[in-house]
């Protein structure tokens, strides 16, 4: 499973957890505003938007799984499986877009400096499942698209495509984004504030620990449960507005709902980790990671890159638990 979200301090910042049971080989990978982009119907795009974000790169090209473009426009696609339906490439009409689902995220980042501007797009868009590969067979997702000002949640579903308003900013996996809104009524109740006996007059309760405000926030790393925990998370988070203070923020939201290996079992002896977390400053363009196994925060910077050049910049993750001994 996994988990996105956004966040406001003086920056805008968006990231996720990947949570899998195996890695795909991801690297953190600039694409710079040169290098060709290959539709698989749409033609060639020789210029466009810087990207930063973490793919898996095949044939010199970057299949993202989240990313952010120089304009501090962010997406991530996470697991939407059993809901996500994708079209049928219709080339007749002119007026369409097709547009195939390992593409989708190149294809918003490299032209659209704002979610106004992807709502457009969208419009026009046909969301088709020609997938990448026979090795890459189409991947069942939907996306959480966001700017410092507004967040969208794009599922392709049977009935069409739908574009919800996410004003939570937040993602995780099924139910549809619609029904875990509605679902999110269920824990109206909660506060950070410790609760007044409000259960029934005449019985006296003790309020006998810190932290019950948010006594039923569900524990569990069930999708509904963590966009619920992650949410909740969020929507009460307090930080400072420095780089480092609101990147560690950013990374404890996160941290709600990470997935400690063996309790989530997925198979026979296979558990479904968090395999890394990210975090992006969208108008900085640092795209900040820590893995399963390095908690130590990475970055790279797309700005110390030539954002003119033509050629991919890739990052293999820095993995391995880097402890420092204070004696
Ligand atoms: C497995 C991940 C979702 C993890 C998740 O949500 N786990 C919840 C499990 S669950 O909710 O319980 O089911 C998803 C998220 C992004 C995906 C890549 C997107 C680019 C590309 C698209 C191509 O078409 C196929 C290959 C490709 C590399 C994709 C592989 C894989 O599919 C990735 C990594």
């Amino acid at each position: 499973m996994c988990t996105a979200a956004t966040y406001k301090t003086k920056d805008f910042y968006m990231g996720r957890t990947l949570d899998y049971e195996f890695a795909y080989g991801e690297e953190v990978t600039v694409m710079p505003r040169n290098y060709p982009l290959h539709f698989r119907y749409m033609g060639d795009m020789s210029e466009h938007f810087a990207i930063i974000g973490m793919a898996h790169v095949a044939d010199n090209y970057p299949l993202y799984y989240d990313a952010v473009n120089e304009k501090g426009l962010g997406m991530a696609g996470l697991n939407f499986v059993g809901n996500a339906v994708y079209a049928e490439p219709d080339t007749e009409a002119d007026e369409k877009e097709n547009v195939s689902q390992y593409e989708f995220i190149p294809w918003v980042l490299s032209q659209c400096s704002s979610v106004k501007e992807v709502r457009s797009l969208l419009m026009r868009i046909n969301l088709v499942g020609t997938p990448y590969s026979e090795m890459f067979p189409a991947a069942q997702l939907h996306w959480i698209i966001a700017d410092e000002n507004e967040a969208i949640t794009v599922e392709s579903v049977k009935e069409g495509l739908k574009v919800y308003d996410n004003h939570v900013g937040v993602l995780t996996n099924n139910p549809p984004f619609d029904i875990q809104m509605l679902m999110l009524a269920d824990y109206a109740g909660l506060s950070p504030k410790q609760p007044v006996n409000t259960f029934a007059s005449g019985v006296n309760l003790n309020m006998y620990s810190r932290g019950m405000g948010a006594m039923g926030l569900p524990g569990d790393l069930s999708s509904r449960s963590r966009f619920a925990r992650v949410a909740y998370t969020k929507m009460n988070s307090r930080s400072g507005d420095s780089e480092n203070e609101s990147v560690s923020q950013f990374f404890h939201i996160l941290g709600s709902v990470e997935q400690q290996r063996g309790c989530c079992e997925v198979a026979d002896g296979k558990y479904e980790i968090t395999i890394y977390t990210s975090c992006w400053n969208a108008a900085k363009g640092i795209y900040y990671y820590t893995t399963y196994e390095n908690s130590q925060i990475s970055a790279v910077d797309m700005n110390r890159e030539d954002l003119e050049s033509s050629g991919l910049k890739r990052y293999p993750l820095v993995n391995g638990q880097h402890i420092n001994y204070q004696n």
